[in-house]
């Protein structure tokens, strides 16, 4: 650097290319090689290796600033890694109780946690400066060209026409295909425990996962390619871990994953032809898929909405659009619903109080009849029942975080901009728990929810769905049909729930589950009365 400054007159580059030209190169290249092979293999590996080490903790320190989080990275480089290979639900409430917005560094990468309600609302609503982020092995499993990888105007465009798919009076439509589903499965549960207790985590996801199936696919979709599918699934699950090899290689987690999910959209493309063929044949919607069909048929005769430039909402998509964006359905909602499903159960089987009213509201609405078939105007008359659902999302909601990643640098606060291509993750568990609009949240109080109560007066802490752009297009659909699903199974079945010291813990995987897997036992009662 020397020989640099002090020989380069700015005006004389004659003296410039001369020294250059007098150069010694052949004595410099002799002093180089015989340094290095004098360096042993250690001394380059070590001099490395604190290079690295050096270059992340002074990272961390610089994108660190003035939030709260570790001083500097304990495990050099990996951070925190091993423990989030196996997370604590204390852990993370201890980092939400450390600072507004909180820190940690994991392999190079850096993450930023909002806890707070204002801040959490603000990241899901700066699409300018955050999109949401998977791991990478996602993009692979549910392929490049899906639509939830679509950014901006893309992806809002996109959305609209996806929208209708979840209005209320749309998935009216879909509800005699969901009750079949849930009255097989009510008996199954009975017929499963018959002996004795049994552990209903997977029985439930394997139920959420059959409802979805029916929802989006109706009758195109077979007993067999339900059982299949509801069967393999973990295997994407397992394969979208946050730990995972990037690459697919044949006969790891992610290989079956991939599989599974390429098996998965292909029924779903065979499907999709089903519904357009029966459809455009002047057939009635009953599914999800019939339903968007429908919606392309009547915007191709030019009757359906139109936004404000005069374009059609809805274009044509083709099976393969179809099959990709009805996977994001199941993935979407797979994890959460078996939270929510988990939850709902245990927490009604725990509360005689909370499941007598129930199964009086269920009746009452039914004049008496258990056996009156759901309906959209039957599941709005069934408010208590509603309540209890949506306290469960409070109490227990099944997606705590959820990740983003920082498109440029991202001012989030007065003091501290989070650094581009950083994780900023908003967490919604403190806004769902806040003392000041919540009176003792953790109690689990249904009542909280009647009509006129001071929860409703601050939807701002309503985040179990997020909010902004990306917010859950399931959540009308979620809460009508668990709120069926809940309103029959307390009629026509007993919940027995066999109490562990582990039923009040929280385990993480993924979203939130009661640790003991939750352990049922269910006999069928007499519908007909209360007690
Ligand atoms: C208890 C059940 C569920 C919970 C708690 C839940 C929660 C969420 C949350 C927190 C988000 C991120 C929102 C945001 O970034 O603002 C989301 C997105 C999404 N959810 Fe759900 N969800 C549930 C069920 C479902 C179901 C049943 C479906 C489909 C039928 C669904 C479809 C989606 C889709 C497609 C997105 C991404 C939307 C977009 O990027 O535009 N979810 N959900």
């Amino acid at each position: 650097m020397e020989f640099l400054t002090n020989n380069i007159p700015v005006a004389n580059s004659t003296l410039f290319t001369d020294n250059f030209r007098n150069f010694d190169y052949e004595g410099l290249k002799t002093t180089v090689v015989t340094a290095w092979q004098q360096t042993s293999w250690w001394l380059i590996v070590t001099v490395a290796t604190l290079a690295v080490v050096l270059y992340d903790q002074v990272m961390y320190q610089i994108y660190k600033g003035s939030i709260a989080g570790p001083r500097y990275k304990v495990w050099p480089v990996i951070g925190p890694f091993l423990e989030s290979l196996d997370p604590k639900f204390h852990e993370y409430q201890d980092k939400w109780a450390s600072g507004p917005l909180s820190c940690v560094s994991i392999f190079h990468k850096f993450v930023v946690i909002a806890s707070t309600r204002d801040l959490a609302r603000k990241i899901f609503q700066s699409p300018n400066y955050v999109k949401p982020c998977v791991v990478d092995v996602a993009i692979k499993i549910l392929r490049p060209s899906n639509w939830v990888f679509l950014d901006g105007k893309e992806h809002s465009d996109y959305r609209k026409g996806l929208n209708p798919l979840f209005t209320k009076s749309a998935l009216e439509l879909y509800i005699p295909d969901q009750e079949k589903i849930m009255d097989e499965y009510l008996k199954t549960f009975v017929e499963m425990t018959k002996d004795e207790p049994s552990v209903f985590f997977p029985a439930f996801r394997e139920l959420m996962c059959a409802i979805s199936l029916k929802t989006f696919c109706g009758d195109y979709i077979s007993r067999e390619q339900i059982k299949s599918i509801a069967d393999d699934y973990y295997l994407i699950t397992a394969a979208l871990e946050l730990v995972n090899f990037p690459v697919i290689i044949p006969y790891t987690k992610t290989w079956y994953g991939k599989r599974t999910a390429d098996m998965t959209m292909k029924i779903f493309e065979s499907c999709a032809q089903q519904a357009k063929e029966r459809i455009n044949a002047g057939g009635e919607p009953s599914c999800v898929m019939d339903f968007w069909v429908q919606l392309m048929k009547q915007a191709k005769d030019g009757k359906g909405e139109k936004s404000a430039d005069s374009k059609m909402v809805i274009r044509e998509f083709s099976n393969r659009e179809i099959s990709e964006a009805v996977f994001t359905f199941l993935f979407a909602s797979q994890d959460a619903s078996s939270s929510l499903c988990c939850w709902l159960f245990q927490l009604v089987a725990d509360r005689p109080d909370v499941i007598k009213k129930i199964r009086e509201e269920q009746l009452r609405i039914r004049n008496g009849d258990p056996h009156v078939r759901l309906t959209g105007e039957l599941i709005d008359q069934m408010k208590y029942t509603n309540m209890v659902v949506r306290e469960t999302l409070r109490y227990r909601p099944p997606v705590i975080m959820v990740p983003h990643v920082t498109k440029k640098a991202y001012p989030i606060s007065e003091n501290y901009t989070v650094p581009k291509g950083a994780m900023v993750i908003p967490t919604v568990y403190p806004a769902l728990h806040d003392p000041e609009v919540y009176e003792n949240p953790d109690e689990f109080i249904p009542e909280r929810w009647v009509e006129g109560a001071p929860a409703w007066d601050a939807p701002k802490n309503w985040l179990v769905f997020g909010t902004g752009v990306h917010r859950c297009l399931g959540q009308t659909y979620v809460l009508m049909t668990f709120t069926a699903l809940i309103g029959k199974a307390a009629m026509f079945l007993n919940f027995d729930h066999k109490v562990t010291p582990l039923s009040e813990e929280i385990k993480v995987f993924a979203t939130l589950f009661p640790k003991d897997d939750l352990i049922m036992q269910f006999t069928h009662r007499d519908p007909t009365v209360v007690e």
